[in-house]
């Protein structure tokens, strides 16, 4: 059983709220219960937030904050393994996951905040005048007050992070609300939270459901006066919405239809081994992963045929996060057998033990349907890849640039000049070359169209997160 989930608020833990049972995605079965934070509830960590601004929190220095950041990464360092075990009990991920990615990178995210905050620039102008004495002007960045986290279940720790730690390293007050299915490492982090010797208030974190729950109650409050956000792009309207009357800034990584181009001229070992991974890492369920991939024509059949084999052989993978997302999954499958072929996968796989109750899906690969099919349109976020031949690059990029979304590309080829032609001339915020996901976090990070408003990562997040204001000074 997990350790009990509480929020956070105005530096004490709280246990009020009708209670909502957590489930095992690995083996369907109850595993515990958290809170949902009442409207009340909302208002007081929001009220906290408030008041922490004016409070000694104002006066700490960039450097004090970054070693505050440390802190949280030291003691998030320090209690490793029960980080581990709270994403791994929330998500159902293999623990190598958990442990080799989320939570490094969620140390990672306080790390690099830290550094970046203290190498931050000032910049300043001097301006000529008639009289020749001349002006100086100066940026001042001030934080932008009380700024809503919200962020969803499939990397929880990571995602929540990557947005608390630039939030905090540029003064701001945080009111964090994790995804009600995955409440497990948040809770964890503000535990670590309360043991940083940070003034109460600065960080709060309530739990609790989306619409008509914690998520719209905060994004709706007068008191907030920034939501950082990553989910479903509908979800992001919503939160658009409720943020336009006191026009509150947002910040927002969205949903992905994300392709993956294979030139004939490509080291097709690697562009398999690579697709793989961009496809089926965490069963799908990364926003950055490859959902479709155009292959050049000269290849297709042998590219199709190691990418079958490779997703049959694939072991040790994890299950949808809940039954809603393992239907959802399953629905676009039953439609993709009707309307194409599947070459890999399709169902649900058979363990003979109690993984039977959870929500598995098989690592899939589809081919044969048509651009417009559902299963090639829409983001399914599961383990599922649609493989379609293309003949030229202008047809390729055409294809991959079809849709609404626009968060994320691989290209695969041996080319260098096509490389560098075709990875700018894609509709997306991030575009691999003979590689995915690998981050660097000062780099710019976001999607186009309906894959985000903005852009997180490096200065960004700290652009984002703060208000620049001009000095000017006589001279
Ligand atoms: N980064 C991405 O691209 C992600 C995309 N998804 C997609 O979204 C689908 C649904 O996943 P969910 O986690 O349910 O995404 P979601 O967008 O519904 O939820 C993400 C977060 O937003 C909150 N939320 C939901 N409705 C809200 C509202 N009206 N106001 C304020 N907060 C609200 C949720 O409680 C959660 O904390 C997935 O099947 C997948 O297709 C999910 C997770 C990440
Ligand atoms: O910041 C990263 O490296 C990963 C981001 C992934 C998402 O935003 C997602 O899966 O939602």
């Amino acid at each position: 059983m997990r350790s009990p989930v509480r929020h956070y608020v105005g530096g004490g833990f709280d246990g009020s709220g009708v209670p909502f049972p957590l489930v095992d995605p690995v083996r369907g079965t109850t595993a515990g219960e958290a809170p949902a934070a009442s409207r009340e509830l909302v208002d007081r960590a929001v009220d906290a937030a408030r008041a922490a601004l004016s409070g000694p929190w104002a006066s700490w220095s960039p450097a004090e904050r970054a070693r505050l950041l440390h802190r949280i990464a030291d003691g998030i360092e320090a209690r490793f393994e029960e980080f581990v075990d709270a994403e791994c009990a929330d998500t159902g991920k293999p623990r190598e996951l958990a442990s080799t990615v989320d939570i490094p990178r969620a140390v990672a995210n306080f790390r690099s905040y830290a550094d970046l905050l203290v190498g931050r620039a000032e910049r300043s102008w001097n301006t000529p005048t008639p009289d020749g004495r001349g002006a100086l002007n100066y940026t001042v960045h001030k934080p932008l007050g009380v700024v809503a986290v919200i962020s969803p279940w499939n990397l929880p720790l990571l995602l929540l992070t990557w947005k608390v730690a630039p939030a905090l390293a540029t003064g701001n007050t945080v009111v964090a609300k994790p995804s009600e299915l995955t409440p497990g490492t948040a809770c964890l982090l503000a535990e670590v939270m309360a043991g940083a010797e940070l003034p109460p208030g600065v960080f709060n974190l309530v739990h609790g459901g989306g619409g008509d729950a914690a998520g719209q109650w905060l994004t709706e409050h007068p008191g907030v006066d920034a939501v950082a956000f990553t989910g479903e792009s509908r979800t992001g309207s919503t939160i658009m919405r409720a943020v336009a009357g006191r026009l509150a800034p947002v910040s927002f990584e969205l949903g992905g239809k994300n392709a993956g181009l294979v030139f004939a001229d490509a080291d097709l070992e690697r562009a398999v081994e690579g697709t793989l991974r961009s496809a089926f890492t965490h069963s799908g369920q990364v926003c950055l992963c490859t959902e479709r991939v155009y292959v050049e024509r000269p290849v297709f059949d042998a590219f199709a045929e190691a990418l079958a084999a490779g997703a049959r052989e694939l072991t040790g993978y994890g299950p949808m996060v809940s039954a809603a997302h393992r239907d959802k999954v399953l629905g676009y499958l039953g439609k993709a057998a009707a309307d194409g072929r599947i070459l890999a996968g399709g169902g649900v796989p058979r363990f003979g033990d109690d993984r039977d109750g959870g929500f598995w899906v098989e690592p899939t690969v589809l081919t044969g349907l048509p651009e417009d099919h559902p299963a090639v349109r829409e983001e399914i976020f599961g383990p599922v890849v649609h493989l379609a031949p293309f003949d030229t690059e202008e047809e390729a990029l055409a294809l991959a640039n079809a849709g609404p979304y626009g968060l994320a590309a691989t290209v695969w080829t041996g080319d260098v000049s096509r490389a560098h032609r075709v990875a700018p001339a894609l509709d997306v915020g991030i575009a691999w070359v003979n590689t995915w996901n690998l981050r660097d976090l000062r780099t710019p990070f976001g999607g186009v169209k309906a894959s985000g408003i903005g852009r997180e990562g490096g200065d960004h997040s700290l652009d984002f997160f703060s208000e620049p204001m001009n000095v000017c000074v006589k001279l």
